[in-house]
């Protein structure tokens, strides 16, 4: 036989969403206080550090030559950020990989001019202000969705959606990269399920049941390759619109959405909370390094 033939492989499935069922929570410490669990009970790798080879990621990855997208929203007084968290992005983020920033504002006049390094590129995309933070909030699902289908997808080959109350305090690199990636909170990775601040109205669609759950994700951090995240965020922001036209927010806003979407549609990797910490709280044993943090502020001044 030929040994240049070519192979007809099989179509590729459709993926199905997960169906309601019942199992176990998953739970970060399950082994001991600090050493954190590596494998969700699907099969996703938890990244935390000491869990990959940073130089052979590297040498794996940087050959490819990939694009990784962030987006980041800063309207009204969010602006103040913008500096910070750029300048700690420029130091940590995705070091010697071609980053493309998105900055999605009201007031494009206000986005501070960071040097960049090379490869590295930033698109300031002019938004209107809505009035309530969480309309803010919330309309960033629709906003990176429709920026996906009409420039994004040409441009990145991952895309990563951020908060921009925050900054990068060690590397982020492509232990990160996956199909669709979640972060596990800060405030819930040693929680029960059922103490897990899901929307538990059933009328909302971002509606989870007792016993329903894997890990309370944060509504700060989520991306993974550009097509995953398009599909994820016009899902989340398709239950947000359900939601309004029933005229209902969702307890967390589109973190409650993200959630709810999350448990049907796992993400594929999981970042621990060394991704997505909090400055208020005290660094645990657990975690042997913070790389992405939450600033303290001012939240009534800010969404005034
Ligand atoms: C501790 C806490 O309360 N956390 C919740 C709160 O996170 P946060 O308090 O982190 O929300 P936030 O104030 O950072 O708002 C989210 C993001 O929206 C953007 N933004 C928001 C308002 C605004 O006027 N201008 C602007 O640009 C900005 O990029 C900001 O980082 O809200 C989120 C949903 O939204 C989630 O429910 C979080 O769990
Ligand atoms: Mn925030």
């Amino acid at each position: 036989m030929n040994s240049n033939m070519k192979l007809q492989y099989k179509e590729e499935k459709p993926f199905q969403p997960v169906a309601q069922s019942q199992y176990p929570q998953p739970k970060l410490l399950e082994q001991s206080p600090t050493e954190l669990l590596t494998l969700t009970p699907w099969l996703a790798p938890i990244v935390s550090e000491g869990t990959f080879d940073p130089e052979l990621l590297r040498h794996m990855y940087q050959p490819l030559n990939l694009t990784i997208g962030l987006t980041v929203f800063a309207v009204g007084r969010y602006t103040c950020f913008l500096q910070h968290f750029l300048e700690s992005a420029e130091q940590f983020f995705m070091h010697g990989y071609r980053v493309h920033y998105y900055i999605f504002t009201d007031d494009p006049a206000a986005v501070p001019r960071v040097p960049l390094g090379a490869g590295r590129h930033l698109s300031v995309i002019p938004i209107q202000k809505h009035a309530r933070w969480e309309e803010i909030s919330t309309r960033r699902m629709e906003t990176i969705s429709q920026h996906i289908a009409r420039r994004a997808h040409r441009e990145v080959d991952y895309l990563f959606c951020l908060d921009v109350d925050m900054v990068f305090r060690n590397p982020w690199g492509p232990e990160t990269l996956g199909d669709l990636v979640a972060a596990i909170h800060p405030g819930y990775y040693a929680v029960s399920r059922r103490h897990f601040p899901y929307e538990r109205r059933p009328v909302s669609a971002a509606f989870v049941a007792d016993g329903e759950g894997d890990f309370y994700y944060g509504g700060a951090v989520f991306g993974g390759r550009v097509a995953r995240v398009y599909e994820f965020a016009r899902g989340c922001h398709m239950g947000i619109l359900a939601d309004k036209a029933n005229g209902i927010m969702a307890a967390w806003q589109e973190e409650s959405h993200l959630n709810r979407r999350f448990i049907s549609h796992k993400p594929s990797k999981v970042l621990s909370p060394e991704y997505l910490w909090d400055d208020k709280k005290p660094q645990p044993p657990s975690l042997k390094l913070i790389r992405f943090s939450t600033l303290d502020k001012d939240s009534d001044w800010l969404r005034s």
